[in-house]
């Protein structure tokens, strides 16, 4: 089937730096929060506000289907779903406070000039 096709192919190098980056990335939610898509059941209304819902396990799946051209296409991703739980949740809740800090802390990760080489080598 489609997916077995999927699962055979190799990963390409920009897939291997997305899969490391995006490990390096979910070191930095230990709640765990972003590791799913939230579902109104968890979140009353949250289909209705957020028109671009976004978590890992998708960011993750989008890899393995190659979605992903470039560092940039995931560095958006990243940054709209932390922005989906500042924009839902008031600034006093965990939520957002969690999403305020992994967006400035993944941002790092994704800015270094260390991965300038690797963009070098993958454009
Ligand atoms: C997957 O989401 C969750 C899972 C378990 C638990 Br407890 C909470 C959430 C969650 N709740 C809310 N209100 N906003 C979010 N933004 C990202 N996560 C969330």
């Amino acid at each position: 089937s489609e997916l077995d096709k999927q699962e055979e192919k190799e990963q390409t190098p920009l897939q291997e730096a997305l899969n490391q980056l995006i490990r390096q990335l979910q070191r930095k939610d230990p709640t765990a929060f972003f590791s799913f898509p939230v579902t109104d059941l968890i979140a009353p209304g949250y289909s209705m506000i957020i028109r671009r819902p976004m978590d890992f396990s998708t960011i993750k799946d989008k890899v393995k289907k190659n979605y992903y051209q470039s560092l940039d296409e995931l560095k958006m991703d990243f940054r709209v779903m932390c922005e989906n739980a500042m924009i839902y949740n008031k600034p006093e809740t965990i939520y957002h406070k969690a999403a305020r800090k992994l967006l400035h802390s993944g941002l790092k990760i994704l800015n270094q000039e260390r991965l300038e080489s690797l963009k070098q080598s993958i454009d």
